[in-house]
């Protein structure tokens, strides 16, 4: 008896695109508006650090916080790679924030007003990564700061 073999159904496969550029351009055009050049993106970008700081009260508190620490910083006559490495983490936790809001943005346009667990997942999640390059910074500005701080302290109530 013979047996018919049918071919295995065709999966059906994205067509493969001629180059990279394609897939580059032709996502671009979704895109709203595209920044014309590197002024305009830099227009862009402050109007992102912008809104952060109106809207973001941790946003203000971290700028607060991390202008203290380079200010005390360079009071207390850091070495140079010690400031660079405060300023490293700051600026961490402030790029953080920011693409913490950013996230919380597109979640709020994505589900609007309307419970999703996975919506709380990434704004949860976003919240997480924020508060764990916090908690580092934290560490690094007290580990390089207060031992010159408690040098200039106690040794200005024993003169
Ligand atoms: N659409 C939603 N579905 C489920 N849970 C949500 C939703 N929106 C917010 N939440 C929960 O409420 C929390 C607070 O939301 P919010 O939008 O204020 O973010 P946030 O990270 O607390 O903001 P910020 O970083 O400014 O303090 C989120 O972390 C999340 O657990």
């Amino acid at each position: 008896m013979s047996q018919q073999v049918s071919s295995p159904p065709k999966a059906s496969l994205p067509p493969v695109p001629d180059c990279i550029e394609t897939v580059v351009s032709k996502q671009r055009q979704l895109s709203w508006q595209v920044a014309s050049n590197l002024f305009i993106s830099f227009k862009y970008a402050w109007c992102g650090i912008s809104y952060a700081f109106q809207t973001q009260r941790n946003f203000r508190i971290h700028v607060s916080v991390g202008a203290l620490a380079i200010g005390l910083s360079i009071f207390l006559h850091l070495k140079s790679v010690e400031i660079a490495v405060i300023g490293l983490t700051i600026g961490l936790v402030l790029a953080l924030e920011l693409l913490n809001t950013a996230i919380e943005s597109i979640v709020d346009l994505t589900v609007k007003q309307t419970y999703h667990e996975l919506a709380k997942i990434a704004k949860d999640c976003a919240a997480g990564a924020v508060l764990v390059s916090a908690l580092v910074a934290v560490t690094v500005a007290a580990t390089l700061l207060l031992p010159p701080l408690l040098a200039l302290v106690l040794g200005s109530k024993s003169s």
